[in-house]
């Protein structure tokens, strides 16, 4: 078992990867030094036949560790150390070092749907969780990292503030498997049921299974700020003008929108989305347990 850990991933925990590396002897230990960085050590780490790697960090080193162990038989192991964690959420993995240490050893392995965005400069990024068109994606490109480290959450609440008046919101035109163009002004493709954290978008989504939930939010500045407010009641699949739609394959345009996919800034429209070839093995609690 490989731990490949992000040490600037959600506020510097490294002492919370002590507590599960105690449960864990056997397991080595990588330190990212920087963008990239994980996909690469898991990679190598893959092709030299190891059983497992962990990802040690947030949403973003999960992506890249995912993306390093594509094509391999490799399993995916998740330690929650990032800012929003939301793919563990997602999974109901257990957020305390001590017992997602004991999954990691006695778990099983699922087939987990990652999606891939290409991009028109020819460059692609795997996400776990969901890829963002919009407003949410320009929070995510002014956010200070500095200040998200120190306060957590609250930065992109903060963010989203002072994004709201500064973001003209220009169209985005999306294609769900070939069909007629749809406008909206801001679209999230997703794997899971979840956003932002633990707060509710898709029911019904999976990153277990193949496809996409498609969330198109019509509207500006006064829309967003609604969905912002609605969010954290787990309200957001109620919001006026929001409509979710099932897809395989998501083709997104629009002139100066930005992506971030599983809240990593990611470039710009346009981008075409679809499954992975194959899905990842990700170590999962027993049904039952
Ligand atoms: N040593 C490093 N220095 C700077 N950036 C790094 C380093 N190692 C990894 N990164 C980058 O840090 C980014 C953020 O990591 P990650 O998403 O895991 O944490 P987070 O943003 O706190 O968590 P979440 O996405 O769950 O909110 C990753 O996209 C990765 O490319």
């Amino acid at each position: 078992m490989l731990i490949v850990f992000n040490p600037v991933a959600g506020s510097r925990r490294r002492s919370r990867l002590l507590r599960a590396m105690a449960l864990l002897p056997a397991a080595r230990l990588a330190e990212t030094a920087g963008p990239g960085h994980a996909e690469a050590l898991a990679r190598a780490a893959a092709q030299a036949g190891e059983d497992c790697v962990v990802a040690a960090g947030g949403d973003g080193t999960i992506a890249e560790v995912a993306a390093g162990l594509l094509g391999h038989a490799t399993a995916l192991g998740i330690l929650p150390l990032g800012t929003a964690n939301v793919l563990s959420l997602e999974l109901g993995l257990p957020h305390a070092p001590e017992a997602a240490a004991r999954l990691l050893l006695a778990g099983h392995a699922m087939p987990l749907w990652p999606g891939i965005a290409r991009f028109a400069d020819g460059g692609s990024r795997l996400f776990v969780q969901m890829l963002g068109a919009g407003f949410d994606a320009e929070v995510v490109r002014r956010l200070d990292p500095r200040l998200k480290r120190a306060t957590g959450r609250a930065a992109y609440v903060w963010q989203t503030l002072a994004t709201l008046p500064r973001y003209g919101f220009p169209p985005v035109t999306a294609r769900l498997d070939g069909g007629a163009p749809l406008a909206a002004g801001a679209v999230v493709v997703t794997k899971g049921r979840l956003y932002a954290g633990p707060f509710l978008l898709a029911p019904g989504a999976t990153p277990l299974r193949p496809g996409f939930q498609v969330a198109l939010i019509r509207g500006g500045a006064a829309r967003a700020a609604l969905a912002g407010a609605l969010l954290p009641l787990g309200l957001l699949p109620r919001l006026p003008g929001l409509v979710l739609r099932p897809a395989s394959h998501v083709a997104l345009d629009g002139a100066g929108v930005p992506a971030q996919a599983d809240g990593d800034c990611c470039g710009g429209l346009p981008v075409s989305i679809e499954d992975a070839a194959a899905p990842l093995r990700v170590i999962l609690q027993r049904p039952g347990e």
